[in-house]
């Protein structure tokens, strides 16, 4: 995959294309691995227990530096194919006075999840996701996360998170189950806005942060 990213480096992309979504019918993916699935890998390269992660994208909703109102989550990796993350609520993230809008908690536990595919250096979007919503998250909050790959089934990688407020294990009060699929660094290419796609390819830090993400030997 390293060496689909470097095709692509310098060559111009000359369309935004349609993203390809073979299934006309929603998805009836279940949420929970099937028996045949397999445990997830740590991969050798994958970075080590406690050490933080980083964006994967400066203009990440979730996780990046260059989002002013984004959520700013820093990933940590764990000890097996899972992530531990903070996610500090902001006045912007309000939906009710003073408290987190349920979207934006999804969007930490999406971004979470996402996460996870650092330790396994596959490249993964959200299938399905779907949330718990168990208590509500006042303003100034610090949301602890964590997140963990509970099977692999081909392209498919089941996870689950939850997030805690008062402490790592204070109560939860956010939670979700998910399905993600494994993707080539194409889907991003072939799928995005020209502007952003060139603009990306031209930054040399996110060219390495891709190149990490992605390579699976
Ligand atoms: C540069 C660094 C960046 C790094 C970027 C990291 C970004 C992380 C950001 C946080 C996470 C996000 O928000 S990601 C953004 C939100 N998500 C998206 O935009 C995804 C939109 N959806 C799509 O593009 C597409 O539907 C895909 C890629 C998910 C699947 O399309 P496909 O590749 O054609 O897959 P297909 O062959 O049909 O199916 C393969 C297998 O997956 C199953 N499958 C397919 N779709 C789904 C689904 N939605 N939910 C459940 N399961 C599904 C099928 O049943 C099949 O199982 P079987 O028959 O094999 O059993």
């Amino acid at each position: 995959m390293a060496s689909s990213l470097a095709r692509r480096l310098g060559a111009p992309v000359t369309a935004v294309g349609s993203a390809h979504v073979s299934a006309a019918q929603p998805s009836k993916t279940p949420l929970v691995p099937p028996d045949d699935a397999v445990a997830p890998v740590r991969h050798p390269e994958a970075p080590a227990p406690g050490e933080l992660l980083g964006s994967h994208y400066a203009q990440c909703f979730g996780c990046g530096g260059e989002q002013p109102h984004g959520l700013h989550l820093e990933a940590r990796a764990g000890e097996g194919v899972n992530v531990t993350a903070e996610f500090t609520v902001r006045t912007a993230h309000q939906g009710a006075p003073g408290l987190a809008h349920g979207g934006v908690l999804a969007t930490a536990l999406d971004e979470t999840l996402g996460s996870l595919g650092w330790l396994m250096h596959v490249i993964a979007v959200t299938g399905r996701l779907e949330t718990e919503f168990v208590a509500p998250v006042p303003v100034d909050t610090v949301l602890h996360l964590d997140a963990r790959v509970t099977g692999v089934h081909g392209r498919k990688i089941y996870c689950s998170a939850t997030g805690r407020i008062g402490g790592p294990e204070g109560p939860v009060a956010v939670r979700a189950d998910a399905v993600f699929i494994e993707v080539k660094v194409e889907h991003f290419l072939d799928n995005g806005r020209n502007e952003e796609i060139q603009a990306a390819m031209s930054d040399p830090d996110q060219v390495r942060r891709a190149r990490a993400f992605e390579v699976n030997p």
